[in-house]
């Protein structure tokens, strides 16, 4: 261990300096070694030979070590030289006489080797500026990455060199700060390399200097980060990127909506929540890859619609959101217009030309929420009144939506059980022939009688049962229900025919066919007993599918009947592809029949389209006997309505059919098995 104090045998640098290790520091522009004790307490400047003012100046940048015979104030001493290049024009460093010298020197300058080795082959960048920004190492490794060498830098402005413009004066003033605060700190900041801007991520450090002058230096040990940041960008892009699209996802626009809302003052905004109608027929018809390059065709459509400041998000599926940079509940709204008629537009697709609608609600901050939840919720209601509206349309979100969801929550909970519970029951109500009055069927309508909400009635719960999918189990059970009765009247010699009501939905089910089979066999019927009425939506849905089913209901004997016709937009070609048996006029033409001469000429053309298809007609929600009276002189046959009977319980129709002989003269077997 090198004792200092212990070492001195020359009391003569302590007797001039107050010292036993002056400063030295010598310039280019003289000879002399000018040695200072503590504050400048004392100073003394030695001449030196050319010859050894050389060889101080060849110091580096790094510290190392020389020893000079000198002479201070006429005595001779043999001084060692700590130090380094400080400057382009200085050198300077700590002056020491020792006893064992050499040995001494040896030791200390290994001991700097060492450091300066670690210094330069750390891989790490490593710089250390003065207080004035100045470079006073520059080591190998940045040496290596910015292809200039420290001999060239070291006196020179770091930031002037490495740090670009717009960076400089900030820098510059964090630079200072850190001298004024000395504390460590770490930042980020792009330099110029040989392979192009680099970000770079430093340490700094305030180190006072160890020789010389005392001064504090800022050293700062840099790794290069710039492939980590990337990934971490990368990473990022991932989390908030939608892979199809390469739209912002959800995590991305909830982010950006909690900022929005989250704000000191925030900004009213829109928020559109948007589905795309009949996506899943595109996805079914054509499978997914064409599914994928329609979403991705539609989100950039979608794009062209909005402003630079809108941020349109894809949340999966078909679904999109759309933060509309706007307070105006107008502006929103004409966004939304855009995108109507952007949407009316085919997408070219690869296997097809697809016209894509869509459906969309719309809720503003902060009248229809307060935070993202409330937000996203009231636009995804507006959305689903917007689709129950008809589709291609937008609601913006009023709070009695809220009711109509708490409703389908209340009949998604409730309509499970109804079924288990047997809280279903099949009511009748009868067809007569307007000619003779005989009863020629009736109709099965369904009715839910509900614990606590009493009776409810087929419009309150099939749109929903049609939506959710339990149409299947429900649409089931009427038809074996239906054909058990029609099996126990059967038993009782009564061949009555009975007419179920078959959905859309219903029709896609693969097993129709063979559910209304094993409903009819197990109840040791004919099929001709039961009827089936198909609405003019079965047709557009998909008219290939219906015609098939309507050919398979008929060859298996039953009657297919087109419900509530007039409604929908079968036109006469349509109608006459169709293998049907009965046009049902819906009750909207009969309510004014008898006065109203419009209704009237509707009611006879759809008359004469029966006639000429040859096809029986009913008229359905007779009230009058004067609509009755119309009805018949026109030519139709049979008719439905409360003038002859109203929907009724099991035991109710029974209890009707024995004393109606007045109204009913005899029931009717046709086709009977
Ligand atoms: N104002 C008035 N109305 C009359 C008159 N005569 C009959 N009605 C009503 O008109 C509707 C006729 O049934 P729909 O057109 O098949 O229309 C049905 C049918 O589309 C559907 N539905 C009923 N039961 C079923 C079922 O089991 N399955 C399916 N999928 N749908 C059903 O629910 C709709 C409504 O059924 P309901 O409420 O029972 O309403 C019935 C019936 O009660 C009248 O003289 N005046």
């Amino acid at each position: 261990m090198l004792n200092i104090e212990e070492d001195i045998d020359n009391p003569q640098l302590f007797t001039h300096f107050g010292t036993n290790s002056p400063y030295w520091k010598i310039t280019t522009d003289s000879d002399a070694l000018n040695l200072s004790g503590e504050n400048n307490t004392a100073t003394a400047a030695i001449e030196l030979s050319p010859a050894q003012a050389r060889e101080v100046r060849s110091m580096t940048g790094v510290t190392s070590t020389i020893a000079l015979s000198v002479a201070i104030f006429g005595n001779p001493i043999r001084l060692h030289l700590v130090g380094r290049k400080i400057d382009t024009w200085m050198w300077g460093g700590t002056a020491a006489h020792y006893g064992d010298t050499d040995a001494v020197a040896k030791d200390l300058e290994s001991s700097l080797t060492f450091a300066e080795q670690v210094v330069s082959e750390v891989n790490s960048l490593v710089i250390i500026i003065d207080s004035a920004g100045k470079i006073k190492r520059f080591n190998r490794l940045c040496e290596e990455v910015t292809g200039v060498l420290e001999s060239d830098v070291v006196g020179k402005n770091a930031l002037d060199l490495f740090v670009n413009e717009t960076q400089r004066e900030e820098t510059r003033s964090s630079v200072s700060d850190f001298f004024r605060q000395a504390k460590t700190y770490e930042t980020m900041r792009p330099i110029n390399t040989n392979k192009g801007v680099r970000i770079i991520k430093w340490r700094n450090t305030i180190i006072e200097s160890g020789s010389g002058v005392p001064e504090k230096y800022l050293v700062c040990s840099g790794t290069d980060v710039t492939e980590e940041l990337r990934a971490q960008e990368q990473l990022v892009e991932m989390a908030t990127t939608d892979a199809l699209t390469g739209l912002p996802n959800r995590n991305a626009i909830e982010e950006k909506i909690t900022a929005a809302v989250t704000a000191p003052n925030p900004n009213a905004f829109g928020l559109l929540f948007l589905d795309l109608d009949n996506f899943k027929k595109v996805n079914d018809h054509y499978g997914h890859l064409t599914g994928d390059t329609l979403i991705k065709e539609v989100s950039v459509a979608l794009r062209t619609c909005l402003t630079e400041n809108d941020v349109i998000a894809r949340l999966g599926g078909d679904e999109f959101l759309i933060m509309v940079a706007t307070g105006s509940q107008e502006k929103v709204e004409a966004t939304a217009h855009r995108i109507l008629e952007r949407m009316k537009q085919p997408f070219q697709l690869t296997r097809a030309e697809v016209y894509s609608g869509c459906s969309m609600g719309i809720a503003m901050f902060p009248e229809h929420g307060a935070n993202l939840e409330e937000l996203i919720r009231s636009a995804d209601t507006a959305m689903y009144v917007a689709k129950d509206e008809g589709k291609r349309t937008f609601c913006v979100f009023s709070p009695k939506m809220n009711e109509k969801i708490s409703e389908y929550v209340w009949l998604d909970t409730n309509m499970r059980n109804a079924l288990a519970e047997n809280q279903f029951e099949l009511y009748y109500q009868p067809k007569v022939s307007l000619l003779t009055g005989e009863i020629d069927s009736v109709e099965a309508l369904i009715r839910w009688n509900h614990p606590k909400r009493g009776l409810i009635m087929p419009g309150a719960f099939i749109p929903y049962a049609e939506e959710s999918g339990l149409i299947v189990p429900l649409g089931r059970w009427v038809m074996e229900t239906a054909a058990k009765q029609a099996g126990a009247w059967k038993k009782q010699g009564l061949n009555l025919r009975i007419a179920i009501n078959i959905s859309a939905r219903q029709l896609r089910i693969p097993t129709i066919i063979e559910d209304f089979t094993r409903a009819i066999l197990s109840n040791d019927l004919s099929p001709s007993m039961v009827d089936i009425e198909l609405t003019e939506s079965c047709l557009a849905e998909d008219e290939r599918l219906a015609h098939r089913l309507i050919r398979m209901f008929r060859e298996l004997g039953a009657e297919v009947h087109l419900d509530d016709f007039g409604t929908g937009y079968s036109s006469l070609s349509q109608l006459a592809r169709l293998p049907l048996d009965v046009l049902k006029l819906d009750g909207s033409f009969i309510k004014s029949i008898h006065t109203d001469a419009k209704a009237q000429a509707l009611v006879r053309s759809m008359v004469a389209v029966g006639n000429a298809l040859n096809l029986k007609i009913v008229a359905e929600c007779i009230e009058t006997p004067e609509q009755a009276d119309f009805l018949r002189n026109i030519g139709i046959d049979y008719a439905q309505g409360f003038l002859f009977a109203k929907p009724m319980k099991l035991s109710d129709l029974m209890a009707w059919m024995p004393a109606s002989s007045n109204k009913v003269v005899r029931i009717v077997t046709k086709r009977a098995s």
